[in-house]
């Protein structure tokens, strides 16, 4: 049986206060009281049990009752998948303690992460899970983002473009000084764009989930991912609530259970789940997993900010025959400037890409848009 590590998002299992002890297990104390007497009999059957456990939205508890009963921490669960980063699992400890124990951060992206648990302790802990799923189900209902990658693909005969509303990042600081989220969506799908990304984190990215409520609501039709480092399941309905129709999922940081069970959340509230990947292994695991459609190649290191569009080569003559095979659509990310990168990475066996940089930076983002691909790009 596959270990449950959904309880090591913050939110779920450390919400409470309490420090959690090292390793993110869950508190024995309470877990204790939870063998005794689950929130709820567990109905699934053999098959699946986990994830249908998991599925039912009451049952964050016998996330934790799994976890503690395969006796591992999370982190060397993650690590045993060849995932480098770790989580500290204590919302309400200092970074100084955090550090104490662990260390500092790796790595930016550890750091990012390390930060982002904090954070939806703090979302949680203001707009609880139920009331976030609540407003999640009153939202008006997604737009199809897959179909429209596929389509916008078939018509241009060019990888269908997913263009970032994107203000700065931690490798290339600010991108753009005059930035107005929603005129720059605007000019992206008036030029061509099938989808658009918005990043919604806020301390190294300048995003935020109002730039994305705001593209929402400023009669934009194409389909929005909410670009943030998902690490609980918390953060997906408080996106669909705010208007997304797709969200990240990097593998970098997730576990496999932890991407199949977000994996199901998103096809319960009809969103497309972009599976994020950069190296051989998480291509592996990611091929492995059922249920994945949409797969994105980040040419850039989240670890060491390198970028090299030869990754999408690499991966797509590695494993294009079982991506073919399995009907998954491949996005190229980060890292194109031109006509050539984007013909490199079509080469390369992509259907769409994701660009920000680029067309940022530019005067007039939305004329960018047939600069990048050569020609103009039709509805
Ligand atoms: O600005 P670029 O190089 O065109 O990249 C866009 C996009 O790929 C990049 O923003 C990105 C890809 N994956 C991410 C994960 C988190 C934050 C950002 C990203």
């Amino acid at each position: 049986m596959e270990s449950a590590l959904v309880s090591r998002s913050v939110g779920s299992s450390f919400a409470a206060g309490a420090a959690a002890p090292r390793g993110c297990l869950p508190r024995p104390s309470r877990v204790a009281t939870l063998s005794r007497a689950p929130a709820r009999p567990l109905r699934a059957g053999p098959k699946d049990s986990i994830l249908e456990v998991l599925a039912q939205d009451d049952m964050l508890n016998a996330a934790e009752l799994v976890q503690w009963e395969n006796g591992k921490s999370v982190n060397s669960i993650a690590a045993s998948q060849g995932i480098r980063i770790r989580r500290h699992c204590r919302p309400t400890a200092s970074l100084k303690e955090i550090e104490e124990e662990l260390g500092a951060p790796h790595n930016i992206l550890e750091k990012i992460i390390w930060d982002k648990e904090i954070e939806v302790a703090e979302g949680l802990a203001k707009k609880p899970l139920k009331e976030v799923m609540e407003a999640a189900a009153k939202a008006p209902p997604s737009r199809d983002f897959y179909g429209a990658l596929e389509a916008a693909y078939k018509r241009n005969g060019v990888p269908a473009l997913i263009a970032e509303v994107k203000k700065a990042s931690p490798s290339r600081g600010l991108l753009r000084e005059n930035f107005n989220p929603v005129e720059i969506a605007k000019a992206y799908e008036k030029n061509g764009a099938a989808c658009l990304s918005i990043l919604t984190d806020e301390k190294y990215f300048q995003g935020s989930f109002e730039n994305l409520e705001k593209v929402r609501a400023s009669g934009v039709k194409c389909p929005l991912l909410c670009k943030e480092f998902v690490i609980d399941k918390w953060q997906i309905y408080n996106a669909r609530s705010k208007g997304a129709d797709a969200v990240l999922l990097i593998a970098a940081v997730l576990p496999d259970l932890d991407i199949k069970y977000f994996l199901r959340i998103c096809k319960e509230l009809g969103m497309t789940a972009l599976i994020e990947v950069h190296d051989e292994r998480e291509m592996e695991r990611v091929l492995n997993i059922n249920g994945v459609k949409l797969i994105g190649i980040n040419n850039r290191s989240l670890e060491t900010f390198v970028v090299d569009t030869a990754n999408t080569k690499m991966l797509l003559e590695k494993h294009g025959d079982s991506i073919r095979e399995k009907g998954i659509l491949v996005v190229g990310e980060s890292g194109l400037f031109t006509p050539d990168d984007v013909a490199y990475v079509q080469n390369a066996g992509v259907s769409a890409v994701l660009v920000g940089e680029s067309l940022v930076k530019q005067e007039d983002p939305g004329r960018a848009i047939a600069g990048l691909f050569g020609k103009e790009l039709v509805h």
